[in-house]
């Protein structure tokens, strides 16, 4: 049974952020959530995430149902969240400490931690005899929000939002990352993706929903979504460039196949339609290398 909220509305105040907001995330799918800043994508993930009290509507996860949000411990133990800036909030002495933390509070048994922390060390690409060593004061900006993502992924929680993780990250760490939401998600993790980077959207995501006024105004797979013109435009989001190329090639009668084509393969599908017959479908072949 996924992470859902239904009919879910939030104010501050007189401040309506959310109004009415139906949404899934299923286990093994990438939700991506997109908007303009202020339009209520952290508001909807710390409810999601339990951690909002005063909401209208309901949010369920698995068995805990309306208000099962106020449970606190069981609700943190399904969904987690590595919200903005987590970097901010390391703590402890060494790297490795900071990622055990969420376990040993578990209560879990010391060669759990030990595997649970070595596994999320991996999956953000960070060594475990480093981690024994490092301080996180002594990290790059890069190393330090691998750490807080490691930290949440220990907890190995059913579902995780992840709020901006790429923000500020050089574009290695970025396809890390896009890697290891996919990956989350082949392993039956729930995720819910909220980013300002439309191609991190669209490479990450099975389905992504577009906030606007505090509701969805639109939600679908990606090529759909970033086709919708006048949602974009009333959220004040534009599509990646490479789908605004293959629209266009599709309105002049070129179609690139962008139903069953991957986003990641959409330059090789481009050129296919450009000058068919030419490249391998989906492949792009390194500068040089002969036909
Ligand atoms: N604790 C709070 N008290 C009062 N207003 C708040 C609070 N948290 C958020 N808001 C307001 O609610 C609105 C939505 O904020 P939220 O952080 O959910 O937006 P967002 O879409 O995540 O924005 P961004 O993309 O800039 O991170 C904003 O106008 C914000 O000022």
């Amino acid at each position: 049974m996924p992470l859902t909220c239904r009919n879910l509305s939030l104010s501050y105040g007189a401040r309506r952020v959310l109004a009415g907001v139906d949404l899934d995330v299923a286990p093994g799918r990438v939700l991506g959530v997109a908007g303009a800043s202020g339009s209520g994508k952290t508001s909807l993930l710390r409810c999601l995430a339990g951690l909002e009290r005063g909401y209208d509507g309901s949010v369920a996860v698995d068995s805990l149902g309306e208000r099962a949000s106020a449970r606190g411990r069981e609700w943190h133990a399904r969904v987690g969240l590595v919200g903005q800036g987590p970097e901010r909030q390391l703590f402890a002495r060494t790297v490795f400490d900071d990622v055990a933390f969420g376990p040993n509070n578990l209560g879990l048994p010391d060669d759990e931690v030990l595997g649970r922390v070595t596994r999320a060390l991996g999956a953000v690409g960070l060594d475990l005899d480093w981690s024994l060593e490092r301080s996180p004061l002594e990290c790059s900006g890069g190393e330090q929000r691998a750490v807080a993502i490691a930290g949440v992924l220990a907890l190995q929680t059913p579902y995780l939002l992840l709020d901006e993780p790429t923000a500020g990250l050089d574009a290695a760490r970025v396809e890390e990352l896009v890697r290891l939401v996919r990956s989350l998600a082949e392993k039956g993790v729930g995720v819910a993706l909220v980013s300002h980077d439309m191609e991190v959207l669209a490479r990450a995501s099975d389905e992504v929903a577009v906030l606007a006024d505090g509701q969805v105004a639109y939600e679908g797979v990606p090529y759909q979504v970033f086709r919708q013109e006048g949602v974009l435009r009333r959220a004040g989001l534009e599509a990646p460039g490479l789908l605004r190329v293959a629209y266009a090639l599709e309105r002049a009668g070129r179609a690139c196949g962008l139903a069953r084509v991957p986003y990641d393969s959409l330059a090789g599908a481009i050129l296919d339609a450009v000058v068919p017959g030419e490249r391998p479908t989906g492949g792009a072949r390194p500068a040089g290398e002969g036909a």
